[in-house]
């Protein structure tokens, strides 16, 4: 891996490779070739500073990493989370090849088709008003009460694929902030809410402290005997959610080899389901199986997943990028950055190597972003002319839901290919003085302010585009990301699949406490934190 580290720096220097301007000027032939396809979805990585020695390179290093045997090795169920000793096997939730999974010399695959059928079946319940409220009224509103993967997935998605809505409106509380859920209750009826606990553990504070206020806000409105009709629960932890007092016909359950981040394909997508139905749940699932095959059977050189890994892996390790923006050009997709962030940082954001050895280089950048075209006119100042080079991920599809306004879509686009036309382009300093004296100033005034609007150019981008953003090519899209999380996770060479890093904080929280309410002293805790709880304390009407 070293030596294929030091060949690729060596590379970049020797054949310019970062020069994407030139690459582009001397190859007219460059679209094609830096180019992969899976049926509608076309990934363009030309405008990155690549070039067939550097793809070559990275090949090799796929090779020297052993992705495609880890990969096999997660389809196929082996223990790969080993600091939680569990299988990782998201992908087996959306098998629809129906073919056996195997963990620890059991099939899963009959366990994960009964939860989607009694998902199913509650769903069609709920969606028909043959499931109704404790006063007999139709269900209206569901609100899911879940955080981090019981959150993110559901929220982004059901967002992602509102042209599909025709079952209840969809409420996510995720905050302990008691804004989140009392903002969210002023427009619900008890009578007509639906109430869906989702949580992996069913011991995430934050989900428990909303799921208890959601049940006065049911019991006050409508009695204790009413609460049983208007709550559901999601987790693995069956026995704690039987303790809550939710119905067991109420509780869908998935497995430990499902991680939170990785977990929207399970029961955790219920909310989902009930929005879109399960009939389009399903082509959801198809989507990502059909990504899924791909990154199973695909050559390197055209396998999507694999490209976007090994990509993401040299901006950050070879070229030294600290972070890459997610922008969709899909108002729909506005939670899609969000989503990544979990996926992507809780998944790669390790000190640790797999033989529990400091790392050695930089592990996964901070990925972060906004839909286009909102964030044009926000951040993008800084992704064009600011000191770091930060590569950019540009999503669009060539329809949107809208015929009637289809002049706004073709803006949309318009404005989509202009950024990474921009980032990569750029404007020189003579071409910034041409414009200027073009415009009626004078050569000084060219001179002063020409500098001003020169831009470096050799920004590199990637440019997905597709149809339409059905279930099926939303499916496709997340399982692409998780799997360039797991190929950059891989040559890492850590763990992509534990989260000790947030554990640290929640212990302490709870610790923190009774000191907060005031029950108990701030000795023993740094001066900062004592002052700040003498100061919060004292401030408390
Ligand atoms: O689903 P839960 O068990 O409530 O967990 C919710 C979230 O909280 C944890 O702190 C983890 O960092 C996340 O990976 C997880 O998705």
């Amino acid at each position: 891996m070293d030596t294929i580290i030091a060949k690729l720096k060596d590379s970049v220097a020797s054949t310019g490779a970062t020069d994407i301007r030139s690459a582009f000027a001397s190859d007219s032939g460059r679209f094609a070739k830096f180019t992969a396809r899976l049926d509608d979805l076309l990934m363009d990585y030309s405008k990155c500073a690549v070039n067939e020695t550097v793809m070559g390179l990275l090949s090799e290093l796929a090779e020297a990493g052993g992705v495609a045997k880890k990969r096999d090795a997660m389809f196929a169920g082996d223990k790969i989370n080993f600091t939680e000793d569990r299988a990782v096997l998201h992908t087996a939730l959306r098998n629809r090849s129906n073919t056996p999974v195997m963990v620890d010399g059991r099939d899963v695959m009959p366990d994960v088709n009964a939860v989607l059928d009694a998902m199913s079946e509650f769903c069609n319940g709920v969606r028909s008003g043959a499931i109704k409220g404790a006063t007999g009224k139709k269900i209206t509103d569901v609100v899911n009460i879940g955080i981090g993967g019981s959150d993110l997935g559901p929220a982004m998605a059901t967002l992602a694929m509102a042209p599909y809505h025709d079952g209840p409106r969809a409420h996510f509380v995720s905050n302990v902030d008691g804004a989140h859920i009392a903002d969210t209750l002023k427009l619900l009826s008890a009578d007509t809410t639906l109430f869906i606990v989702a949580s992996k553990t069913f011991t995430t504070i934050e989900t428990m402290t909303n799921a208890r206020a959601a049940r006065k806000f049911v019991s006050d409105a409508l009695g204790e005997e009413a609460v049983g009709h208007h709550f559901a629960a999601v987790s693995t932890a069956l026995d704690k959610v039987a303790a809550f007092g939710i119905d067991e016909t109420r509780v869908f359950g998935f497995w430990d080899w499902v991680g939170g981040r990785y977990s929207i394909w399970s029961a955790i997508g219920l909310p989902l389901m009930l929005a879109i139905g399960p009939e389009h749940f399903v082509e959801f699932l198809e989507g990502a199986h059909a990504l899924d095959t791909h990154f199973r059977e695909a050559p390197v050189e055209n396998n999507l997943p694999m490209l976007l890994g090994l990509i993401g892996y040299y901006h950050r390790v070879v070229l030294g990028y600290p972070t890459r923006a997610i922008l969709p050009y899909d108002q729909r997709m506005s939670r899609f950055p969000a989503y990544l962030q979990q996926l992507d940082m809780e998944s790669n954001g390790k000190s640790v190597t797999i033989d529990s050895k400091p790392v050695k280089g930089p592990t996964g950048p901070v990925a972060w972003g906004e839909p286009g075209t909102n964030g044009q006119h926000a951040f993008y100042q800084l992704i064009h002319q600011g000191t770091d080079i930060i590569p950019a991920e540009f999503m669009i599809a060539a329809n949107g839901f809208e015929p009637d306004l289809r002049n706004q879509h073709d803006l949309l686009i318009a404005n989509c290919l202009a950024q990474s036309e921009a980032l990569m382009k750029g404007r020189t300093l003579d071409e910034a003085k041409a414009q200027l004296t073009a415009k009626g100033a004078d050569a000084a005034t060219a001179d002063r302010i020409g500098p001003h609007r020169v831009f470096a150019g050799n920004r590199p981008s990637i440019t997905f585009v597709y149809d339409k953003l059905t279930p099926h090519a939303l499916g496709r899209m997340i399982a692409l990301y998780e799997h360039r999380v797991f190929v950059e996770g891989v040559l890492f060479n850590i763990n992509s699949f534990d989260q000790w890093g947030v554990e640290l904080g929640k212990e302490l929280a709870t610790g923190l406490l009774p000191v907060v309410e005031g029950k108990e002293s701030a000795a023993g805790h740094d001066s900062s934190t004592a002052g700040l709880v003498d100061t919060l304390l004292k401030a408390k009407a």
